[in-house]
């Protein structure tokens, strides 16, 4: 599969951003994180002055075959439940969005039941739901590829819209399990280190999904080497168009902001297939599922804030845009020494 070029960071940009920084009214260094999210900003975007007022979740709804197995605390027609409720504006991502001023962007990859032609949704269905891992593999490889594809198709329509910062969402009853597989897979980890609650499994629940995740691996094998082949045979619709988000908006210069779990397990896919991706990332929180903080270690990635969330829907992601606006504007608005005539030396 063909991916589109990522261009690398500017650092004409990025080193304007770190001069600016020295020169505004504050002890050297003061505001912290703001300060070198303001660099990598103005890197990714390549301007001197980097402004995000186009914002935008994408949440990428699907089922997982693997549900049936009892590996979630919810049965899956809370997917379809749940995509009608983000297009009706009820989700908690759509109380966060609203108050930032973004556009929330939920798209069918592969809801097992029937939308119709239900208006909010961008329809791309590839398939009721994937396969159960347990059994086999998820999909095949060329329906992973065509999740990517439908993942790049969004963004870029998005981007036509008019986007400057984006949000990675999902919806999807048992992704967290694919989620795990995946980042069991490609890191190495042991499965127990990387699967987690979900929705709120109680303990016999949680060793019960360790089980089914190290029985669909040992069923399929797929390769840690190729991460196409683990999102077929592991991952699932919603996860595979998210890379291709990722990839897609990198490809366009976006700052691409991570959610919890199941995004960061898609942006781990999607470093593998396309490294260059990478310093667009901004991870916002840290999820309390576990393995959360083992995938970010692997990524490199410091999450700006600890909320305790397990949510999903990208509502981390979101929250952490008026951060993100923040440290742009500080660098773009605030008066330099010489400006405000403050002494910069003793
Ligand atoms: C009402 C409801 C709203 C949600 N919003 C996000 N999720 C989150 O929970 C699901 C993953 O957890 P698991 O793997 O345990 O099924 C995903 O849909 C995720 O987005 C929700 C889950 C529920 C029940
Ligand atoms: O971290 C997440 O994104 C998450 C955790 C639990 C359930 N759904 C999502």
């Amino acid at each position: 599969m063909q991916f589109p070029e990522i261009p690398e960071i500017d650092t004409h940009a990025a080193e304007k951003a770190i001069e600016r920084q020295a020169r505004l009214t504050k002890p050297a260094g003061s505001l912290g994180r703001l300060e070198s999210l303001s660099v990598q900003l103005a890197g990714i975007t390549a301007k001197e002055r980097p402004m995000f007022p186009r914002k935008a979740v994408i949440l990428m709804a699907a089922d997982h075959g693997v549900a049936l197995e009892g590996i979630s605390a919810y049965p899956s027609t809370v997917t379809a439940q749940m995509v009608a409720n983000i297009a009706n504006q009820g989700a908690a991502v759509n109380v966060i969005a609203r108050q930032n001023d973004a556009r929330v962007v939920v798209v069918d990859m592969g809801v097992a039941q029937d939308l119709g032609a239900l208006s909010g949704v961008v329809h791309h269905n590839l398939a009721k739901g994937s396969q159960n891992m347990r059994r086999g593999p998820a999909m095949s490889r060329a329906m992973a590829e065509e999740a990517i594809d439908v993942g790049m198709r969004v963004l870029r329509k998005q981007v036509q819209d008019g986007l400057d910062l984006v949000a990675l969402g999902e919806m999807g009853i048992g992704n967290t399990t694919a989620a795990a597989a995946v980042g069991a897979v490609i890191t190495g980890s042991p499965v127990e280190a990387m699967t987690g609650r979900g929705t709120g499994l109680d303990d016999a629940g949680l060793a019960h999904k360790v089980e089914v995740i190290r029985e669909a691996i040992a069923v399929n094998h797929p390769n840690p080497k190729d991460a196409l082949d683990v999102l077929a045979k592991v991952g699932g619709l919603d996860i595979a168009g998210l890379v291709g988000v990722i990839i897609a908006a990198a490809a366009a210069r976006l700052p691409v902001v991570v959610d919890g779990y199941i995004s960061a397990a898609a942006t781990l896919a999607a470093v593998e297939l396309a490294p260059g991706v990478k310093p667009y990332l901004i991870a916002s929180h840290l999820s309390v599922e576990r393995g959360h903080a083992i995938l970010c270690d692997y990524l490199d990635l410091a999450p700006l804030f600890d909320l305790q969330l397990r949510l999903g829907e990208g509502s981390g992601a979101v929250l952490a845009f008026p951060i993100i606006e923040s440290a742009a504007r500080i660098l773009n608005e605030m008066a330099t020494f010489d400006e405000a005539g403050v002494s910069q030396h003793v």
